[in-house]
């Protein structure tokens, strides 16, 4: 008898930590019908064919949250298996940006003060990077 496994490809999402310079992070609430629906994130989304994580990056939070990015350094990548879904989350640091932002799909956006993270229901694959933000920020 042999057994057949669906593959499905795993989507590289860029991802950024955006803070502003009273030391907060943005946050946005997904929109209920998307996957991971209700939880909070930090914005972002799917790398396109022949785009790199950076203009990915650029790309997606100008098109979700209003900001232009100047400055951004790598922070770390996180392969996760949803039980739906396999994402690459290829996180990185915001280090400049302008704009104000705000939530262009109807998303809430919110800059959370980063010992107040905790409180925030994330998507499972963002705990290390809740770690990590405290961790280095300290
Ligand atoms: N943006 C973002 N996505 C995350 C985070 N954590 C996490 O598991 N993901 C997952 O990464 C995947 C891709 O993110 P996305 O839905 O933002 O992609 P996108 O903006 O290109 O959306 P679209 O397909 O509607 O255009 C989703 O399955 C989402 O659940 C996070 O902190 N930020
Ligand atoms: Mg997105």
């Amino acid at each position: 008898m042999s057994v057949s496994i669906a593959k499905t490809k795993r989507i590289h999402v860029a991802v950024g930590v955006i803070m502003n310079s009273d030391n907060q992070i943005l946050l946005a609430k997904r929109l209920n019908h998307l996957h991971q629906g209700g939880k909070w994130e930090f914005p972002g989304g799917k790398v396109e064919q022949g785009e790199s994580v950076t203009q990915a990056l650029t790309r997606e939070l100008k098109e979700e949250v209003d900001l232009t990015i100047t400055d951004t350094s790598s922070l770390m990548t996180i392969s996760h298996d949803y039980p739906d879904k396999q994402v690459l989350l290829d996180i990185h640091w915001v280090t400049g940006f302008t704009g104000e932002a705000h939530g262009i799909e109807g998303q809430l956006v919110k800059w959370v003060s980063k010992l107040d993270l905790q409180d925030y229901d994330f998507p499972d694959a963002n705990k290390p990077i809740i770690d990590k933000i405290l961790e280095l920020e300290s």
